[in-house]
């Protein structure tokens, strides 16, 4: 198994200033695997994702990208390494087009081995992208930058994909149109990570989830056994 591993994270702590955040977190993602990451708001999964990454200097622990030791590592080492970053806020260039935006962000990396994500793969997957190629990144509704922030990671050909609350402050329909490309990247074999408040679509669209609770680790689980587990609503406060 430790060689299907794409992330191995052993006994992860953060702080921010004398603020201690997360408590020895570990989290493993398989390759092709869909992970979903929940807890209450607070609780630290942006700050697990962003300590993963290499945002969070203040860290410590073991994280292993590929059976290579990234503990240290700085976040465009992680990025090279094949992890795409989906933030909350999106990220979006404003100044530069959909297509400026789209094209910056892309390798040719490995696209032979999966067919990989084109310009054009983009485009089909995402009409409303295709409907505004020459608009600016700042003149894009939240629900457009947000599929713009999911191209520009795809882009980049990822073994791993990092949504953090994609569908924030989205309208239903625009909602459901990113669910559904999450199912996409799913099908094409690339990991995921997704935390999203919404916890049943999370655990509808992943293989196992973890339960985040003050920084801690306190339940984790194939997905439809969580879905099942009476002790999910009380860490979630549902
Ligand atoms: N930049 C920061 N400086 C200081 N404290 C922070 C910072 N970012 C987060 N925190 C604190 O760290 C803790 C964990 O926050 P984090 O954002 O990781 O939680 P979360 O589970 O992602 O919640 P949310 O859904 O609200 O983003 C919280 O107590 C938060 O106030």
């Amino acid at each position: 198994m430790a060689n299907d591993l794409i992330l191995d994270a052993r006994d992860i702590h953060a702080w921010y200033g004398s603020s201690h955040v997360l408590h020895g977190v570990s989290l493993q993602i398989g390759r092709g695997e869909t992970v979903g990451l929940l807890g209450r708001n607070g609780m630290g999964k942006s700050t697990l994702i962003r300590t993963l990454l290499g945002h969070v200097a203040q860290r410590d622990g073991h994280i292993l990208l590929f059976g290579r030791d990234m503990s240290r590592a700085q976040p465009h080492e992680v990025a090279r390494r094949g992890v795409a970053y989906v933030p909350e806020g999106r990220g979006v260039f404003p100044n530069l087009s959909v297509k400026e935006n789209l094209v910056m962000a892309s390798r040719p990396a490995a696209a032979a081995v999966r067919g990989g994500w084109s310009y054009e793969r983009v485009m089909e997957t995402f009409p409303r992208l295709a409907e505004r190629v020459r608009h600016l990144g700042g003149q894009l509704s939240g629900g457009e930058q947000q599929m713009l922030a999911i191209g520009r990671a795809l882009m980049t050909q990822p073994e791993l994909v990092i949504l953090d609350e994609a569908t924030e402050g989205l309208a239903p329909l625009v909602v459901a149109e990113i669910w559904k490309v999450i199912a996409t990247i799913r099908a094409d074999g690339i990991a995921t990570l997704i935390v999203d408040r919404d916890f049943r679509k999370v655990l509808a669209h992943s293989d196992r989830a973890v339960v985040l609770q003050k920084g801690q680790v306190v339940l984790s689980g194939a997905a439809p056994e969580l879905q099942a587990s009476d002790a999910l609503a009380g860490f979630l406060g549902v």
